[in-house]
């Protein structure tokens, strides 16, 4: 910002002791108009100023609306085509509906064709997105080697022999599936209450086989950008390629794959496209190597068949809740870096946690170890789990407090 110019200088009256009446009178009436010029040019300043000030104002406040009008309204992505004398070309994601529009005199300088933009309702465009590899990372999670193996699951050991044969082996060892002639299972999904281990079994693989575990959860697909979700789905296939050995997960996938509604709103058809692009990438999956994809979900009744067809999702694999010797399996689990005291029995606390989940089960643990805290104590007794339990069930919606769907 430019600085203001300086004061006009303050008039000063020089009267000379030798000066006759007469030039005195002209000296102070000369130093009275020097006076009033520096006042009126003070005043035009000061009103500058204020106009200045009312500019800025209305500059803050229109630049808080439009923040908050970017941080409330979802966006539409559409790619700059060309920058013409009329406006900036666009075209739509999604839709490829090509639109001529207007950005920001500032974000016009910025603009080049080819770069993706966020355009609101009325196709202004409101943002210039970074490029696409900080949309991958913010809807994908991935990590090299996840540390979670299988003896940290506890309860479900069955369902992590079906997982190993259906994931594992044909990544450990393809070249069997290859003698005998048989096509390995395209895509596992788990489906089960939450907090029963389903990504922590995805994980395991991954770490089993020395694999990119490569996360995507259902809900970011469809969530802020619109137009963008199958552009995601693709990407989400071609960095499981870039990684291989991966395993892509999908939690949530109810949220991309749910039975069709009878609404045609524009969000719907975004959601189909979404899904569509997923069947497609699942259908020409024979030829990327060793990528294996399992999904998750705790909806399992709002399921599209289409996504359950063979060559797709086709092998199901419901994780449960765990029974009462998973129960303390998991108990073991949590405990291993605890302290706790020899009057603690797991498997008689087990059998007072029916309907607990492997997640309750954490809670649970976790709250005991406060009660011990709390008490000041290095050890966790029996007394600890009875008040732990006392606390969680005493959550109305279920033992960890969360409203659980009851599967
Ligand atoms: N079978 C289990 N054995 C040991 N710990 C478990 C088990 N199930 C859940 N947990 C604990 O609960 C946490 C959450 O589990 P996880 O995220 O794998 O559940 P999920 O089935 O994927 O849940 P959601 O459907 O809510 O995503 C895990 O980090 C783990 O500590």
């Amino acid at each position: 910002m430019s600085r203001s110019p300086s004061l006009p200088d303050r008039p000063r009256l020089e009267l000379d002791p030798e000066m006759s009446d007469a030039e005195r009178l002209d000296a102070i009436r000369e130093h009275y108009r020097r006076i009033v010029g520096v006042n009126e040019e003070l005043e035009q300043r000061l009103a500058q100023t204020r106009s200045r000030r009312e500019q800025l104002r209305e500059k803050v406040d229109r630049l808080k609306r439009r923040n908050e009008a970017l941080k409330t309204s979802a966006l539409y992505i559409a790619s700059v085509e060309e920058l013409t004398d009329d406006g900036v070309i666009i075209k739509q994601h999604g839709n490829n509906q090509e639109v001529l529009t207007e950005a920001t005199p500032k974000l016009e300088d910025a603009l080049e064709a080819g770069d993706r933009v966020g355009i609101d309702d009325s196709f202004g465009i409101q943002t210039l997105l970074d490029d696409e590899t900080d949309a991958r990372a913010q809807a994908m999670e991935v990590e090299e080697s996840p540390d979670v193996t299988y003896d940290d699951i506890g309860g479900i050991d069955e369902q992590i022999r079906e997982v190993k044969e259906a994931v594992e082996d044909p990544l450990s060892h393809p070249e069997i599936f290859e003698t005998v002639g048989v096509e390995p299972p395209s895509g596992v999904l788990l489906h089960g209450a939450p907090g029963t281990g389903k990504t922590m079994l995805a994980k395991a693989v991954a770490n089993e086989t020395d694999a990119t575990f490569i996360k995507m959860a259902g809900s970011e697909l469809v969530r802020k950008f619109i137009g963008e979700g199958a552009r995601l789905v693709r990407d989400l296939f071609d960095l499981a390629a870039e990684r291989e050995p991966a395993v892509i997960f999908i939690d949530e996938i109810d949220a991309v794959a749910s039975k069709r509604t009878d609404s045609k709103t524009s969000g719907d058809a975004e959601v189909q496209r979404t899904m569509m692009q997923l069947l497609s990438e699942m259908d020409g999956f024979d030829d990327r190597g060793e990528v294996r994809i399992i999904a998750a979900t705790n909806r399992f009744d709002m399921l599209d068949e289409a996504i359950l067809r063979p060559g797709r999702f086709d092998r199901l694999i419901e994780i449960p809740k765990p029974d009462e010797d998973g129960r303390r399996k998991i108990l073991e689990i949590h405990t291993r870096e605890m302290n706790v005291d020899d009057d603690v029995d797991f498997a008689d606390l087990a059998s007072k946690l029916s309907d607990y989940s492997g997640a309750d089960i954490e809670s649970l643990v976790t709250e005991a170890g406060m009660f011990a805290i709390r008490d000041g104590r290095t050890t966790v007794e029996r007394r600890d789990f009875e008040d732990a339990i006392e606390k969680l069930d005493h959550t109305d919606d279920g033992p960890d407090g969360v409203v659980h769907y009851q599967y």
